[in-house]
């Protein structure tokens, strides 16, 4: 089967030395490629690539066998750029329509199409409305819609919530599970850790303009997590036990005594909580976080606070990049 997007070595060399280099991925029709890394890392510059916006310096890429700056690549294309401002005097309907003629959708079916995109991306009547008067959110949300206004097989995505509150970004994230029940092949750059999880399948990491780690997301979501447990009236005697119990290594934490800042009521738990700890284990899922709270309580312990260290896609992305010298940019 072709690969909706396939490239081999692309490499982008700006003037200053920086962009991307070495880009070698395939993501097949229906999959959804989330592209993650610090900033400057070069994400955007490889979409940039990838939709003819710019020139390869080196390398090949094709969108279901097309080169890349073919028509043919390009029609079955849409793209929400990172960065993009629109005509401030055109209605957000007059941008899209605008966007539908360029694509070459007919009259008819852009006359369909756009009142449902906008009411889809949460704008509405406000489609009518200026876009010198729209908010950042509203223009990302017009920028969603211009990208969809072709009904494209792939969707390059830079970016699409990070102008949104959270409640635009879980509708974004919607919309992205929608295109993805659909058959459509989506490539999505973000820092939304949350977004990547739930719409991708595979993901790679981009650092200093090269792949430094790729993953399939359903693997990913597989590791363990350290998970912790904020406990009063611990003894080394609950550790054996737990461990016992469980068959996990438990970490024991002092929590630390407070400050003169700390309000009397804190001050008071934990003085009178000398015994008062975080117990840190590894776990596969919040099941088994469940059942490690009911023995805490079982044994009589009183349970504070129960939480995560990091999410597993931030998990992924941390031991990747921890460590490194340089992240993001190039160092040139
Ligand atoms: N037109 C250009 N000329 C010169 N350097 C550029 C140009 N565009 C981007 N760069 C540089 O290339 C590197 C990669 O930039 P890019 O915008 O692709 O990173 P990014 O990973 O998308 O970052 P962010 O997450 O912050 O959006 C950066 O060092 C950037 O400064």
């Amino acid at each position: 089967m072709t690969a909706a997007i396939h490239t081999e070595g692309l490499t982008k060399e700006f003037d200053n030395g920086r962009g991307c280099r070495d880009v070698s991925i395939t993501v097949q029709k229906g999959e959804a490629f989330g592209f993650l890394g610090p900033n400057g890392a070069g994400k955007s510059t490889f979409v940039k690539m990838l939709v003819g916006l710019i020139h390869p310096t080196e390398g090949t890429a094709t969108i279901f066998g097309h080169p890349i700056h073919s028509l043919e690549a390009k029609k079955r294309i849409g793209y929400l750029p990172e960065l993009f401002r629109y005509q401030e005097w055109l209605t957000g309907e007059e941008v899209i329509k605008l966007h539908a003629k360029l694509c070459g959708v007919d009259t008819k079916t852009a006359k369909e199409r756009i009142p449902k995109l906008l009411d889809e991306v949460g704008l509405g009547s406000r489609g009518k409305g200026k876009i010198k008067n729209y908010s950042k959110g509203m223009q990302q949300r017009l920028g969603l819609a211009a990208a969809l206004v072709s009904d494209p097989d792939i969707i390059f995505l830079d970016e699409p919530s990070s102008a949104l509150d959270p409640v635009g970004r879980k509708e974004v994230r919607s919309i992205l599970m929608k295109l993805k029940a659909e058959g459509k092949t989506i490539f999505l750059n973000s820092h939304m850790l949350e977004d990547v999880e739930a719409v991708c399948d595979q993901i790679a990491l981009l650092n200093n303009g090269e792949i430094l780690r790729t993953g399939d997301v359903g693997n990913v979501l597989q590791q363990k997590v350290t998970y912790r447990f904020k406990v009063s009236g611990y003894t080394p005697l609950v550790r054996t036990w737990l461990q016992d119990e469980t068959g996990f290594e438990f970490e024991v934490e002092t929590v630390h005594k407070p400050d003169s800042s700390t309000n009397t009521a804190q001050q008071e738990l934990v003085i009178s909580g000398h015994d008062t700890v975080w117990l840190k284990a590894e776990l596969q899922n919040e099941e088994q976080a469940g059942w490690i709270n009911s023995l805490l309580i079982e044994q009589g312990l009183t349970l504070y606070e129960v939480g995560k260290e990091s999410g597993k896609l931030e998990d992924w992305f941390l031991t990747a990049v921890k460590g490194l010298s340089h992240r993001g940019e190039r160092d040139v």
